[in-house]
């Protein structure tokens, strides 16, 4: 064969390979002419000013519920109305994570969150069993007797002068998530500072970065830049930390059965114990019943260890900071967790309706998004394929319909109209088949919390601190959340 013609091959083969790929994209950008949205121009300069979620209202009251962003050629429509979320959410074609996870691999791998197909579907039926409510009761002591510590730690601040309480807040949910669903003590709130929690800081924020900018995510030449080396430098720290977790939970289980203790595997009236998270997830192994490499064990932990402690530190802290701002919320709610102490795995329906409005203005999980793999309607549109959809509850959870001034911290509203309102009007925990499986896990974490910093301590507003929300893959404040503490004693009074 000639060169020429070689030359004419190749490109011909070139050609017959990217012209659906091309054809497909000039239906898409056909589709998204359609949709409003905002240019690439005003992505970039709003990415630059790093507030996101404020961006996001703004495009929400300037094009309607339904709007399209471009992030570099891949195309997202958001989606903001209730009856929209439930369409969404209830289609069982729609499970496979968009491109903006992949950025999530070089950590979590193909862990729960991340994971799709066949392969999500089997570890998802495997991992169910580990947040059994049965186990989940389980947990309640650990969880108090870290909060216990946390009540300790703040004495040294209960003096009514304002200071960040999230730092604090944070090393307890990692202390609980290691201690309830790991099994492993860490101790994080006996050291002043956790490498930990400092690593997942700074490669959430470098990854939030990243996927709204066009050049940082082509990883081969990211991993050379500054934010590409930070992000490096974290995932050693996170790797190794996870790594000792497994490390050291497999020996005391191989040690707990070669002593063979019975007790270690059955309960109270002598049945089988469920077991927890990790334990599951080795003893699967080393029995041989599922395929679960060292690294598929590794990539739950680091999914779990993640979701487990950023998603309930932010909802801890948004909702202390709005219970400061809002002393008569906070009576009612101190009222209820001094009458039914001790009964939070049962119903606290106050607690409950604060937590769920502090979920509603500060959802932990502000958007989430999936691929469209097969054209969708929705609505009175039709997605095409190799689309993405985005629900975004931030604005999900701001309707007016809904929500009557959606500012407005009010726990009445999930005790006195929760029936009225669209069942899919409040979706902290997105809902159908990829919904949150800890959820009863984060329930019991903040009713357990919550209760114990009320009866403990009252809560002031700093008067000069307002939370800027940013939507760092979990929705945190970029200024702290600031806020005065003053103890209580016995008769719930403080001085
Ligand atoms: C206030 C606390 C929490 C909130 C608001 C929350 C919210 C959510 C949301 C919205 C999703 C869907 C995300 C998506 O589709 O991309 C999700 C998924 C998930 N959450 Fe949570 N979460 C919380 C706490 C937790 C806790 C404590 C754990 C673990 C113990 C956890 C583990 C997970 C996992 C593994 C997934 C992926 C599930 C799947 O795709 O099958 N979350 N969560």
């Amino acid at each position: 064969m000639s060169t020429l013609a070689l030359v004419a091959f190749v490109l011909w083969a070139a050609f017959l390979f990217y012209l659906p790929k091309i054809l497909n994209f000039l239906r898409l950008q056909r589709f998204a002419k359609t949709l409003p949205g905002p240019t690439i121009g005003e992505l970039i300069a709003n990415v630059k000013k790093g507030e996101i979620l404020n961006w996001l209202k703004e495009l929400r009251e300037k094009h309607g519920p339904v709007f399209r962003i471009w992030f570099g050629k891949d195309l997202t429509v958001m989606f903001t109305d209730p009856e929209d979320i439930k369409q969404l959410l209830g289609n069982n074609q729609l499970l496979t994570k968009s491109r903006n996870y992949e950025l999530l691999e070089p950590w979590l791998g193909k862990g729960l969150l991340t994971n799709g197909g066949e392969s999500w579907h089997r570890r998802r039926k495997l991992l169910t069993p580990g947040f059994h409510f049965r186990i989940l009761s389980e947990f309640k002591e650990p969880m108090e007797e870290n909060c216990r510590i946390l009540v300790r730690r703040l004495t040294t601040r209960a003096n009514g002068e304002s200071f960040d309480i999230y730092p604090y807040i944070t090393l307890f949910a990692l202390d609980a998530i290691c201690e309830t669903a790991m099994g492993i003590k860490k101790h994080a709130q006996l050291q002043s500072d956790s490498e930990y929690v400092q690593a997942v800081q700074s490669i959430c924020r470098v990854m939030h970065k990243q996927s709204f900018s066009f050049w940082q995510r082509l990883n081969v030449f990211f991993k050379h830049t500054k934010p590409g080396k930070e992000r490096e430098a974290a995932l050693k720290v996170l790797h190794d930390e996870t790594n000792r977790v497994i490390r050291l939970r497999r020996e005391q289980l191989i040690q707990e059965r070669s002593e063979s203790r019975p007790e270690a595997e059955q309960d109270d009236v002598g049945a089988k114990r469920r077991l927890a998270f990790l334990d599951m997830l080795l003893l699967t192994q080393m029995e041989g019943t599922a395929e679960l490499s060292d690294t598929d064990i590794r990539e739950e932990v680091d999914t779990f260890m993640f979701e487990g402690h950023d998603t309930t530190s932010s909802a801890i802290a948004f909702a202390l900071s709005l219970l400061s701002k809002n002393p008569a919320v906070q009576q009612r709610a101190f009222e209820e967790a001094s009458e039914l102490e001790g009964r939070e795995k049962e119903s606290m329906p106050y607690l409950e309706a604060v937590i769920k409005e502090t979920l509603r203005i500060y959802p932990s999980v502000p958007f989430f998004s999936r691929k469209v793999l097969q054209d969708l309607e929705v609505g009175k549109l039709t997605v095409p394929k190799g689309a993405s959809i985005s629900c975004l509850i931030y604005m999900l959870h701001r309707d007016p319909k809904n929500f009557p001034d959606p500012e407005r911290f009010d726990p009445e509203r999930f005790l006195l109209n929760e029936k009225q309102m669209h069942p899919f009007a409040f979706a902290a925990f997105s809902a159908g088949p990829r919904n949150c499986i800890g959820q009863k896990f984060a329930m019991l974490e903040l009713k357990t919390s919550l209760s114990m910093l009320l009866r403990n301590y009252r809560f002031l507003a700093d008067e000069d601190h307002q939370p800027k929300p940013l939507a760092e893959l979990v929705t945190k404040s970029g200024n702290g959340i600031k806020l005065r503490i003053l103890p209580r004693d016995q008769n719930g009074s403080t001085a």
